[in-house]
């Protein structure tokens, strides 16, 4: 069976530089290692051609370790692909956002230019899970059953909070306890997927919490309040949004106050939020599964069909994935409209790389800030 022949029109290719330039219209990206090696950091540089003039973006997200050097190449107008040496392929391949919508939104708040790691991920993995709704509704229970109840499928995202931990609650477990001012700098670095002001404390939802669920093959669960949904459903990442209601307003202060776990005026404010809540509930375009928790047992069931948790659904990224898990590393060699060419670095056969790669970034699909999920690779033996 032939394979149809593709044509990869060489294309200005950074490679095997401790530091790469990159252009991409009227701007050179310098990305590189710093001239003294004692500092493990990455530098961003910028130079405007026009004016001739060096910026330092602030840069954001968790970098890589580019060890030796990088190839590097721009994707389009809003990335630029770099593949570190002397990596596996599926830890060397990132990107820098240079004009994305993320990094539009952060130069706009943080009034600087800005630039923002994002590690590329082969396959697509599925989509994250927000379960919201007033407190006490059974958020939590929902979750933790289907937790109990598919451990390889499911994984709970740990959020971040301000407030005290209730008894048998565990850090890095239930919550990540903090401070408040530590929580605040993390927001204001981009760590954060999304935050809100729930209950007079700070919650929030950071990006790793997130990605390291998916990351693990597992599908996230994110149990956060309303203002935290709709900051969802504006961010990249694509997710089905389901909201728990009561059976009655009565019942739910009722449950709330057999939790226990609230004083009175704690339950009193928890209450007057969640009117606010429900009324928001049928917000336009916000929720796309509205669930009543009356009996835990119907409700539970009614989740699991949301989910098609009773489909033998297998996901096809298997498909992608094996090549990504070459232990070979590899460097960029041109682009063929949204594909890539990568070629293994000499003495790489005997890792198993004989052939070429194609890498195909036509669907990429939402992840969290920090990941490009949705790669594709395939081997190309001839061409
Ligand atoms: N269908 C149900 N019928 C009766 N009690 C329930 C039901 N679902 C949950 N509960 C109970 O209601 C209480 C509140 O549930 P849970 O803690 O899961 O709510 P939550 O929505 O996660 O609250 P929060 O937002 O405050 O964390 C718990 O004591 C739980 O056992
Ligand atoms: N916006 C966010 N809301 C969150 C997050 N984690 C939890 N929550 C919501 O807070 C309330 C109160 O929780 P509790 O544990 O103090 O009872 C509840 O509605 C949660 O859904 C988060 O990261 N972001």
């Amino acid at each position: 069976m032939g394979e149809e022949a593709v044509e990869f029109s060489v294309e200005k290719v950074a490679r095997d530089c401790k530091q790469s330039a990159v252009d991409v219209g009227d701007r050179t990206y310098v990305i590189g290692r710093s001239d003294d090696d004692s500092k493990s950091s990455i530098i961003v540089k910028i130079l405007d051609k026009l004016t001739q003039t060096w910026a330092v973006p602030t840069v954001l997200g968790t970098q890589p370790t580019l060890t030796k050097s990088q190839s590097a190449i721009p994707v389009n107008d809003e990335k630029i692909l770099i593949i570190e040496k002397g990596v596996p392929l599926n830890e060397s391949i990132w990107f820098l956002e240079i004009d994305t919508p993320f990094v539009k939104q952060q130069r706009k708040i943080k009034g600087t230019e800005v630039v923002s790691w994002s590690k590329g991920i082969i396959g697509v993995g599925q989509k994250p899970v927000v379960i919201s709704g007033p407190s006490g509704v059974g958020k939590g229970t929902l979750s933790a059953k289907l937790m109990k109840d598919y451990p390889s499928k499911f994984g709970f995202s740990v959020s971040h909070t301000t407030r005290s931990p209730r008894e048998k609650e565990i850090d890095g477990v239930h919550y990540h306890f903090t401070e408040r001012s530590k929580i605040e700098k993390d927001i204001s670095e981009g760590k954060f997927l999304e935050f809100a002001h729930v209950h007079g404390n700070v919650y929030g939802t950071s990006i790793e919490a997130v990605e390291s669920v998916t990351d693990e093959g597992k599908r996230c669960i994110l149990d956060i309040d309303v203002q935290g949904a709709r900051s969802v459903r504006a961010s990249s990442l694509e997710a089905i949004f389901i909201f728990v209601c009561p059976p009655s307003f009565k019942e739910l202060e009722k449950r709330l106050r057999a939790r226990g776990t609230e004083t009175e005026e704690q339950i009193q404010k928890r209450l007057r939020n969640a009117r606010a809540e429900l009324d928001q509930s049928n917000s336009p375009g916000l929720f796309d599964h509205l669930l009543v928790n009356d009996d835990l047992e119907t409700c539970y069931e009614n989740l699991k069909k949301l989910l098609s948790l009773d489909d033998d659904h297998e996901d096809s990224d298997d498909l992608f994935i094996k090549d990504g898990k070459q232990s070979a590393s590899y460097c960029i060699v041109s682009k063929h409209d949204s594909e890539f060419l990568l070629q293994p670095e000499t003495n790489e056969a005997k890792n198993g790389a004989t052939s070429l790669l194609a890498l195909d970034l036509s669907s990429l699909s939402g992840g969290a800030p920090g990941r490009t999920r949705g790669l594709k690779i395939r081997s190309i033996n001839s061409f």
